[in-house]
């Protein structure tokens, strides 16, 4: 019987999950379990825990589902034969892609490509996604720098020791509370929990401010705006320092609302004035989308509401999409092989599941269902903001992502569950 309501019915965890838990600890590291789910009795936006509670998920294995649990049109897929080898067979996609791979990509990626964007690499994870795509704002600095000259010996000699000058001195810019992914390149533009940072080595490249807007935005329009162009300047300012450096910035990464960092949102004009001053710069301005692609903000990508004067140069995607990847523009396609490149590149299985997403998303009108989802969920939120003025703050939200603030984590945490306080963050 598919779920249609809430019902709890332990506490969760519970015994069964709580019983899991001690089998799977023998095994691993079991501090990020919340509870053991049944994945066969989930459908839609219920999840069901292997203690048969069932709950409203709002928050879908870490915002990647995108169609909800058990969706028909994903076990069609799945029990498609045309589909079986796909799914049986996983190719090294770089070397030996299946004879229906450009098909594949034109009916699913290519057919939600952010506007002017027309070449894309899958990838496995959101990290993944973003190591790659420095990967690829790095060579095209180089291959600038050389004027198309081929690299000397000493270059190719250097790199395989880690030294100048095969391997540059060159940073990327990114920003304080964001979140681009848990592998060392991405780590080093990630600068959320302690959690995440402690331990590990990194570059120490340039990290600007991210804008802190007051709401209700139409209250402070005058504020937010120079605390916009503050954080331009901001950025003007690191480019030069880090130019003089010597360790020039060769790209700009961002997400278009900051989420694990805080739900942060900037104005279209505040990404059009970035993107300004990456055009000027010849910087490569890469908008990270793993969070906020898919849909979650009425439009397919979160940044078609900035209104870019070009599109942006390249754009990562993972979670919903059920695939990693970016997109790029021709500028950033590596002319090398094997240089973007790792065993599977990407998984068609994935591929075809997206496939039917998409299908899904425009047969059912999906997009413009989560903006008249956001249109009255975020003024209702805003209502009981009013009603309770010393314990939520700040609501904003495009579509079915935002946020309210709580006074400090501790009422965040009560809000939630004091479960997830003590696992989490009493770090
Ligand atoms: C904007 C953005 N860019 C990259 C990533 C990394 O994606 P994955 O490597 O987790 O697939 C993410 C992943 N999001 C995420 C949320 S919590 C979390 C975690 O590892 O705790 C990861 C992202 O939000």
């Amino acid at each position: 019987v598919e779920p249609s309501s809430p019902n709890v019915r332990t506490e969760i965890p519970g015994p069964k999950s709580r019983q899991l838990l001690k089998e799977l600890d023998r095994i691993q590291n079991t501090g990020a379990v919340q509870f053991f789910a049944d994945y066969d009795k989930s459908y839609g936006n219920y999840l069901v825990d292997v203690d048969d509670n069932c709950m409203l998920d709002l928050y879908t294995q870490i915002a990647s589902i995108p169609i909800g649990y058990n969706h028909q049109s994903l076990i069609d897929a799945v029990k498609n034969e045309n589909n079986l080898s796909t799914f049986v067979n996983r190719p090294a996609l770089g070397c030996y892609p299946p004879r229906d791979w450009i098909t594949r990509l034109q009916t699913s990626l290519l057919a939600v490509a952010p506007p002017g964007l027309s070449e894309v690499q899958t990838m496995a994870c959101g990290a993944c996604s973003v190591e790659h795509a420095q990967k690829a704002m790095f060579i095209a600095f180089q291959r600038r720098k050389r004027g198309g000259a081929p690299p000397t010996q000493e270059e190719l000699q250097s790199c395989k020791t880690n030294d100048l000058p095969g391997t540059p001195n060159l940073s990327v810019l990114s920003f304080k509370n964001a979140f681009h992914g848990r592998t060392m390149g991405a780590l080093a533009l990630t600068h959320t929990k302690p959690m995440h940072k402690l331990d590990f080595p990194q570059p120490k490249w340039p990290i600007a401010t991210f804008p802190m807007l007051k709401y209700p935005l139409e209250d402070n329009v005058r504020e937010n705006q120079a605390e916009e162009k503050r954080c331009l300047a901001e950025v003007e300012d690191l480019i030069e320092t880090w130019k003089k450096k010597g360790e020039p910035i060769v790209g700009v990464v961002i997400e278009p609302i900051q989420g694990e960092g805080g739900d942060n949102f900037a104005s279209p004009q505040f990404f059009q004035g970035l993107q300004d001053i990456c055009i000027q710069n010849d910087i490569c301005f890469n908008l990270d989308e793993v969070q906020t692609g898919c849909g979650v903000t009425g439009l397919f990508w979160a940044h078609e509401h900035f209104n870019l004067k070009q599109p942006p140069d390249i754009v990562t995607f993972s979670k919903k999409m059920l695939t990693g990847g970016f997109y790029y523009r021709s500028e950033y396609r590596s002319q090398e092989a094997f240089r973007i490149f790792n065993t599977w590149v990407g998984d068609p299985s994935k591929v075809v599941l997206l496939e039917a997403v998409i299908k899904v998303i425009k047969q059912d009108n999906l997009l413009n269902r989560v903006t008249e989802i956001g249109n009255y969920l975020w003024p209702e939120v805003e209502k009981i903001q009013k009603k309770y003025p010393d314990f939520l703050s700040r609501v904003r939200g495009l579509g079915i992502t935002g946020a309210v603030d709580f006074p400090s984590l501790d009422d965040r945490n009560k809000a939630i569950s004091s479960y997830y306080q003590k696992v989490y963050y009493n770090i």
